[in-house]
């Protein structure tokens, strides 16, 4: 009776074990068919360029790890290629990370003037290519701080920020270019020290920007975010957070946090009180750098030490690389077009023994201003930018419909060669934004021939209301920097060599090639 009992028992707990099956079955069939399924049947209409990942691809990862590779080495031809085909219209691409529906500049007025508040989220899709939760930068992106502060105290302070950064300049490329600089020297490690010094001025202060320990850190930090981000990206999301403790990638991460706490910690709490006692005394005279400027923006959990420590170490991630690059383009460019050297030196010559190391002065280096620009216009930092993930669906006047959830990019290294917008446009022309400047008499399209300046034909920065706030700071460290070595030292690449070396391109990223060298004369 009892073996018939057990029979039975057995017989019932294996139908609930198959019932829960089943039920666990159904029930990730339904999540998929809502997250992958029917937004892949809305999207479907949309071209695609690139190799296709295959239908089953999000369930299986069958043939997504193909797109991927094809992506990563084929990204910037089948991008610039799919633009064109697509003009006017947009197209899919898988990514390294996610697919993503690109946009053709011509979307940009609809998006500016009738998509709902809201709809286009900037941090989701950054904290996903990023490994928010991993890399701790979610810690950030939990508020606006790091914008904020970018949008308004720091462009209304560079007025004060252009002598010290003359100033750190000058340091740098002392210490960096050794005697009359005569030898080769590897430009990526000057430059790299030089924009991390500038910008540590900026943020703190004259101290940190001498500490060794955290201008290595200022530098290296942006990679070793990448690394851990790449690498995470191999794994199943449900294996990340067993695997990301042993990475050591994601051991430096710490490190660099470490010597964030400890070279700014300090500092924080300095400030804070003397925060406490200007609000009694009603002083309104403060320090011009970052950390004063986050301290009086912070609220709530960003007050926090750690939390204001994770925001310095953000500013190195957004603009130490990013501006170094465009700053080793620039003197590229300059080394492959000598003719421009003396002009430029001129200029800079003038109006600095004019109005001095002044904002007034950076502001009429009109044809230093073009020469960046036209060297950032082919050599941008990444081959996409307004990375968008949709927080609701979103129709277009023309019918298309992106469903919730659909990561958004407009190709800005394939505008950027766009006949329509630029004649000749493979060509380099260091003069081409000066000329139309100084040739237009409407002073607001004058305006938009500037390095900052953004519209459908730049998208370097991003557009719209979340385009890079730090782009008028980039803009005047840049040329800053730029200017101080045209004023001191004679460049030119090695000898017997006229051409710049090749971008490296890897996935979305682009990069000046770190082992170009060249000879640094000093002129007086
Ligand atoms: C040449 C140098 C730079 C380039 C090419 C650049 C490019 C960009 C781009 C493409 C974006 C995204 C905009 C969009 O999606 O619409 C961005 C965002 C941003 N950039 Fe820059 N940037 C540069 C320098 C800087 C500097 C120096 C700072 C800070 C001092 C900075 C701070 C930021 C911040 C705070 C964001 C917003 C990030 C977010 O949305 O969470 N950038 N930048």
């Amino acid at each position: 009776m009892e073996a018939l009992a057990a029979i039975i028992r057995s017989l019932m707990e294996r139908e609930q074990a198959q019932g829960f099956a089943v039920a666990g079955a159904t029930l990730a069939l339904l999540f998929w068919s809502y997250f992958y399924l029917l937004p892949a049947l809305t999207l479907r209409k949309i071209p695609r360029a690139g190799k296709h990942p295959g239908f089953l691809g999000s369930l299986f990862g069958l043939g997504l790890a193909d797109a991927k590779r094809d992506f990563k080495k084929n990204g910037l031809k089948i991008l610039n290629e799919a633009y064109l085909k697509h003009k006017g219209s947009m197209f899919r691409v898988q990514t390294l990370n996610e697919e993503r529906v690109v946009l053709s500049p011509s979307y940009i007025e609809e998006i500016n003037k009738s998509v709902p508040e809201g709809t286009l989220n900037v941090t989701d899709g950054l904290s996903e290519r990023l490994m928010g939760p991993y890399t701790k930068l979610d810690v950030v992106f939990n508020s606006d701080m790091h914008i904020e502060v970018c949008k308004s105290p720091l462009t209304q302070n560079l007025p004060k920020l252009v002598a010290p950064l003359h100033e750190e300049a000058e340091y740098w490329l002392k210490q960096r270019i050794p005697g009359d600089g005569q030898s080769e020297l590897n430009v990526h490690d000057i430059i790299v020290r030089v924009i991390s010094g500038t910008a540590t001025r900026m943020l703190s202060g004259p101290v940190a920007s001498r500490d060794p320990e955290w201008l290595e850190s200022a530098a290296l930090y942006s990679y070793d975010v990448v690394v851990v981000a790449q690498t995470l990206r191999h794994f199943h999301p449900l294996l990340r957070p067993f695997v990301s403790p042993f990475l050591d990638s994601k051991k430096k991460l710490g490190k660099h946090l470490g010597v964030a706490q400890k070279t700014f910690r300090g500092q924080f709490t300095e400030r804070k009180k003397q925060q406490e006692s200007d609000q009694k005394s009603g002083n309104s005279d403060k320090p011009v750098d970052m950390v004063q400027w986050m301290v009086d923006a912070a609220k709530g959990n960003d007050r926090n030490l750690d939390v204001l420590a994770m925001n310095m170490l953000f500013m190195t991630l957004a603009g130490v690389h990013t501006s170094a690059n465009t700053t080793m383009h620039a003197l590229f460019d300059l080394c492959a077009n000598p003719q421009f050297l003396q002009p430029l030196r001129d200029e800079i010559q003038q109006v600095t023994d004019e109005d001095g190391w002044t904002m007034a002065a950076m502001s009429r280096l009109k044809k230093v201003d073009s020469f960046i620009k036209e060297s950032q216009r082919l050599n941008q930092t990444v081959l996409m930018t307004f990375n968008r993930k949709l927080a609701k669906s979103l129709k277009f006047a023309d019918g298309t419909v992106l469903p919730r959830g659909t990561c958004i990019t407009m190709p800005s290294v394939a505008v950027s060669r766009d006949p329509e917008y630029f004649e000749n446009p493979d060509e380099f022309d260091g003069f081409r934004f000066y000329e139309k400047r100084s040739t237009t008499i409407d002073k607001s399209e004058a305006n938009r021939q500037s390095f900052a300046a953004i519209g459908p034909d730049n998208l370097a920065f991003g557009f719209g209301k979340t385009a890079c706030p730090g782009r008028f700071f980039a803009g005047t460290q840049i040329k800053t920097v730029l200017a101080s070595i045209i004023l001191n030292y004679d460049i030119s690449f090695p000898k017997g060599q006229s051409q710049r070396p090749d971008n490296i391109y890897r996935g979305g990223l682009i990069q000046p090639d770190p082992r170009q060298k060249m000879v640094f004369r000093k002129r007086f």
